[in-house]
């Protein structure tokens, strides 16, 4: 099995081009299915998930071209089965986000129940409500969620809580539904922004998508079109997380800064200097060591659960006490026992974890539990006195892009081996 090891104590210097966001490409590969005509995806990152949508859509019948610069067409036209099976949907949760489009667009939809995973329970029963509310029949059985609809009819309907990918489900799914749907207490995350973009450049009828209410006209048919990716601000925040810990500065290039206001804030409140002009992001910490900082992870505009572990990391080695507070997963601390194995200084409570910087790591084997933990063990690493290797990196594989070449081109000391 292939691992990561990191020789810590180089401070990172110069430019990093940041990818299309995984979790944006993702539900925008799937809403293609909604359309009768190709839809070119570009800006597509080149991740594990991303090959295991477009499995998942092959299966079901559609046309999967992929061309030199890794842009994806897909052609839904050939679409000739309904069913998402077990084994694809088990090993990437996201699949679940072929259920609104295929109901919307061919009446039915089986797809396996997606499960829990290592950083909690993760349900869909706000999936399923959304659906229902549209007038959709659906039954949970044989670990399949089985939907049927003659036609989804447009709805007001209020999320019990804000849910990302209810959101994007019900979204999609609306597009094609007779009349007009309110979806009150929806998510405003960026990565909704951008499918509501891209099913606009279909032909959908969507308002007030990063208001938190959406109100969709039904149409009657989508047709093809074309979208770049949103640039991925979870990736852009681990760089600029791992210049502010090394003490170092650097540039993220073809970056969205106001996808990540709350982000940007906390490493200002770390002591970082950042500089927004365009799509460029430059964080120089001016050799400085990092102030520790408090925050929630919360829905967008909030801070996001998705740089939770990335920041621990920087706490780690903060100037002061930082109290992290997750109140989206149950279950998202699985990094504070590799981190305690690297000499961090964490307890954690409940829903709290409190971090007590410490002057130094020192490298040690640790094992990655879930992606982002991944992230937060190699910028442990990054700063941590001599190796550390990191084990089970399939996890990084499914959300960075090249990572440790992305590093070593800041002067990381990153490589894979095995
Ligand atoms: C609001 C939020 O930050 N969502 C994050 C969530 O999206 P993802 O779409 O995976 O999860 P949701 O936004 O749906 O989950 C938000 C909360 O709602 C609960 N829930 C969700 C669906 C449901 O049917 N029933 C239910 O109870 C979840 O358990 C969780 O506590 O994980 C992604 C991957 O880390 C992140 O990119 C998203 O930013
Ligand atoms: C946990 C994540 O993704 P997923 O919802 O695909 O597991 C993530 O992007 O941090």
């Amino acid at each position: 099995m292939q691992k990561i090891v990191v020789e810590g104590g180089v401070a990172l210097n110069g430019e990093v081009r940041i990818s299309g966001a995984k979790n944006a490409v993702l539900p925008i590969l799937f809403a293609t299915l909604l359309a009768d005509e190709p839809v070119a995806i570009s800006n597509v990152p080149h991740l594990h998930d991303v090959v295991t949508s477009a499995k998942l859509l092959a299966e079901i019948g559609a046309g999967i071209s992929i061309d030199e610069r890794y842009g994806i067409t897909v052609d839904p036209t050939t679409v000739h089965s309904q069913v998402a099976p077990y084994e694809l949907v088990r090993t990437m949760r996201a699949s679940v986000l072929v259920l609104g489009p295929l109901l919307a667009k061919y009446g039915h939809a089986e797809v396996s129940l997606p499960g829990g995973c290592a950083i909690g329970s993760r349900p869909v029963d706000l999936h399923i409500k959304g659906l229902q509310a549209l007038g959709a029949q659906i039954t949970v059985e044989n670990g399949f969620i089985k939907a049927r609809a003659s036609r989804l009819k447009g709805a007001r309907h209020v999320f019990e809580m804000i849910s990302v990918g209810a959101t994007e489900n019900v979204l999609m799914a609306a597009t094609l539904a007779e009349g007009t749907t309110v979806l009150e207490n929806a998510a405003m995350e960026p990565e909704i922004v951008d499918l509501a973009e891209c099913l606009r450049a279909m032909g959908a009828q969507i308002e007030g998508e990063a208001t938190g209410r959406i109100v969709i006209h039904g149409v009657e048919r989508l047709h093809g079109g074309s979208h770049s990716v949103v640039p991925d601000r979870i990736e852009t925040g681990t760089f600029l997380v791992a210049a502010a810990m090394t003490g170092g500065r650097v540039t993220a290039c073809r970056a969205r800064p106001d996808t990540m206001e709350a982000v940007l804030d906390k490493l200002v409140e770390a002591g970082a200097v950042i500089d927004c002009a365009g799509d460029r992001i430059t964080l120089d910490m001016q050799g400085r060591r990092p102030k520790a900082v408090d925050f929630t992870t919360a829905p967008h505009p909030a801070f996001p659960t998705d740089m939770q572990a990335q920041f621990m990391a920087m706490n780690c080695i903060a100037d002061g006490v930082g109290v992290v507070t997750e109140t989206i997963f149950e279950n998202r601390f699985m990094h504070v026992n590799e981190l305690l194995r690297l000499g961090a200084d964490i307890r954690v409570d409940g829903h709290m974890a409190v971090v007590r910087g410490v002057e130094r790591l020192s490298g040690a084997p640790v094992m990655a539990t879930d992606l982002r933990a991944s992230a937060s063990l190699i910028l442990a690493g990054l700063v941590a006195s001599g190796e550390t290797t990191i084990d089970r990196i399939y996890h990084l594989d499914r959300g960075y892009e090249n990572i440790e070449e992305k590093l070593s081109g800041l002067g990381a000391k990153i490589r894979r081996i095995g």
